[in-house]
């Protein structure tokens, strides 16, 4: 029987696929603010090296032997928790699938996405339900807005999304309530309704259980493949849950491996020569790295010098078979940029979520979704 004492995710893509596009500088709050709890944590840790945290070290070799295991092609190990791919069509026909994925992609001053990373992680998920006749509804946040904000609405997401799914996806403006319900009835087998942010409602954060109901109420059954945002129970995450059964994970969220010294009035938004060096020597004596935040503010080319360095090495290292893990919305937008992406050994869309997962941590995200049912073979 599969054991579900192990936490189970560590979504990774292998990075073939170019980005759409390269340069821009980022609108997310999370790439313009710094959060204090992300910087505080040390450099050394937000690299990956975990020797100074027993803990973190001995999660970080089960997941990495894990992968070298070769348990399934790409380093996909399964999770103890119903996948959307053991539902077929006479599950699927004719049933509204609410899906949460996260599309919280960057986007340049003029809206235009610029890497399309967690769009394209999110296309097996939603190819494989209108392939079996599903009426997909499909949900992500984008940013981090206080209220209805318009910058931060799905609207430019429509036309990448319909070219990769092959169809042209309706956007709704709200995520509940009667124009949402009045779409969702008009909406043909097959077909796919974007739902607006849903961070749009405060209620989403603190998974309201009200809020929770009225978004479950679109659909009737749930497909979490938001590994980005696994490490939050969110209405639209963890709340509906409790709604729609069964509530089963995505392909995405099925695939696992394993400055004190600045003046006051200053901020430091990139790493120097010396610290390029002193990582970049670190760097030679290890056989895994996991890379999690760029070094800088590498959006804007004048602090990416640090970035750019550190990625070249880890590309260097990566030819040279050490493996390397990018973890991260941002961190892959780097490498991306950098044009490293495809020589990385994984790449994974969750940042925050894959540390949390490597500390030992449940995801609230994961731990909502059905176990799956152990079959005899
Ligand atoms: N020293 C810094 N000061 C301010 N912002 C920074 C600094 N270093 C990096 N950043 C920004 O932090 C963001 C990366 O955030 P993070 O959440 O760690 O990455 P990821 O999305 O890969 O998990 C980027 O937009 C980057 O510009
Ligand atoms: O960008 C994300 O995560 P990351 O910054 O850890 O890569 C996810 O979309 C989660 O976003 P959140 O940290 O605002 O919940």
């Amino acid at each position: 029987m599969a054991s579900a004492a192990a936490p189970t995710t560590f979504s990774l893509l292998h990075s073939t696929t170019p980005a759409s596009s390269s340069s821009a500088t980022s609108a997310s709050p999370s790439r313009v603010q710094l959060s204090s709890s992300l910087r505080s944590r040390p450099l050394a840790r937000r690299l990956g090296f975990a020797a100074a945290d027993p803990l973190l070290a001995a999660n970080v070799a089960a997941r990495v032997a894990a992968v070298r295991g070769g348990k399934g092609a790409r380093g996909v190990v399964s999770m103890a928790k119903k996948s959307v791919g053991e539902l077929s069509a006479a599950d699927l026909k004719g049933k509204k699938v609410f899906v949460r994925a996260d599309l919280n992609v960057p986007l340049d001053d003029n809206q235009n996405i610029t890497d399309d990373t967690r769009i394209r992680a999110a296309i097996p998920t939603i190819k494989h339900l209108i392939q079996n006749g599903a009426k997909v509804i499909l949900s992500s946040h984008l940013g981090r807005p206080k209220g209805v904000t318009p910058k931060y609405s799905l609207a430019p997401l429509v036309p990448r999304l319909s070219e990769l799914i092959g169809i042209q996806v309706v956007k709704a403006e709200d995520s509940i309530g009667p124009e949402v319900e009045k779409l969702v009835a008009s909406l043909p087998d097959g077909g796919v309704l974007l739902l607006e942010n849903v961070r749009f409602y405060k209620e989403e954060e603190k998974n309201d259980p009200e809020h929770a109901k009225k978004l479950a109420s679109l659909a009737d059954l749930f497909v979490n493949d938001a590994f980005g945002t696994a490490h939050r129970a969110h209405a639209s995450t963890e709340g509906v849950t409790k709604y729609l059964k069964p509530s089963v994970a995505g392909f995405l969220l099925q695939k696992v491996v394993p400055a004190s010294a600045i003046p006051d009035g200053w901020m430091g938004l990139d790493i120097g020569p010396d610290s390029v060096k002193s990582f970049s020597e670190a760097l030679d004596t290890t056989q895994t790295i996991i890379w999690n935040g760029p070094m800088g503010v590498f959006e804007f080319d004048k602090f990416a010098v640090g970035t750019e360095a550190i990625a070249k090495k880890l590309a260097d290292l990566s030819g040279k078979g050490v493996t390397t893990i990018i973890g991260g919305g941002d961190s892959v937008a780097a490498v991306e940029k950098v044009g490293v992406a495809s020589v990385m050994s994984h790449i994974s869309t969750g940042g925050g979520a894959s540390l949390e997962l490597l500390e030992g941590k449940e995801l609230p995200g994961v731990l909502a979704l059905d176990e799956a049912v152990p079959v005899a073979v």
